[in-house]
């Protein structure tokens, strides 16, 4: 059966590319449903009116509850996992992708303004799983972003979605470390050329050469995965790098 993605926004057509490459064509083939729905369509003045003044002051507008408890009981299946995307949210990870590729489908709310009243997630939490997450430790204007960044993560991970199965599991942050340079023809090139080991046939050496540069990569560009790292993930030899 299909995994089922939905999302709510006041700006549909910017979840256009959603229906593009990879999500086209798992899309076509049944693997992944996305139904982009308009939050402007719950609304119930002749404004549409989808944002207020916030309570205690404070610059912009916030999100008003009652349009989201409206598309969100409508779209929601029971129990299906809420995901919010906010600058305030938990990092998101791939340990996440993976959990909810999982999961038989994901709603996705989209905010913008200054966000969504509180209590839409406090209200939603009574009906499942709800996940207030950050795509990163940077501003953006409004969630579309991030649920485009989060789509993409999580159906590369159902079953079918990617061709070359290798491809995912020895994705960067698989084995908790970044990957290393990639290279290919042709061999010499304006005067840079491909380190001799990956030509010379000997797969154990370049095993040991990767994986010696997925090391020093993740020393040098992201030390803190490497205290993440579980207990014997790394030889003696490797500690010392
Ligand atoms: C700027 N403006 C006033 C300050 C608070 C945020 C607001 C804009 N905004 C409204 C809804 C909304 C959702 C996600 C994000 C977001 N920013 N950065 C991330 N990694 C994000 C995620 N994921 C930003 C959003």
């Amino acid at each position: 059966s299909s995994f089922l993605i939905q999302v709510v926004t006041i700006f549909p057509e910017y979840l256009a590319p959603l229906r593009q490459s990879l999500l086209g064509k798992a899309a076509e083939r049944g693997l992944v449903d996305i139904a982009v729905h308009d939050l402007r369509a719950w609304t119930d003045d002749v404004h549409r009116t989808v944002d207020d003044a916030p309570y205690g002051g404070g610059p912009g507008m916030v999100m008003r509850p009652e349009p989201w408890a409206r598309a969100l009981e409508e779209v929601r299946p029971p129990g299906t996992r809420l995901v919010v995307p906010t600058p305030a949210g938990r990092p998101f990870t791939q340990a996440m992708a993976a959990e909810w590729a999982a999961e038989p489908g994901l709603v996705f709310a989209c905010g913008r303004y200054e966000g969504i009243d509180q209590r839409v997630a406090d209200w939603a939490a009574e009906a499942g799983p709800v996940s207030e997450v950050s795509i990163g430790d940077y501003v953006l204007a409004g969630g579309e972003s991030a649920v485009l960044v989060m789509v993409e993560a999580v159906t590369r991970l159902l079953p079918g979605v990617v061709g070359n199965r290798e491809s995912v599991e020895f994705d960067s942050h698989a084995d908790g470390l970044l990957e290393g340079p990639s290279y290919t023809r042709p061999a010499s090139w304006r005067g840079h050329d491909v380190p001799p080991v990956l030509l010379s046939g000997d797969h154990a050496a370049i095993a040991r050469w990767r994986r010696e540069q997925s090391l020093r990569r993740t020393a040098a560009r992201r030390p803190d995965l490497l205290l993440r790292l579980p207990e014997g993930a790394l030889t003696e030899a490797e500690r010392q790098l």
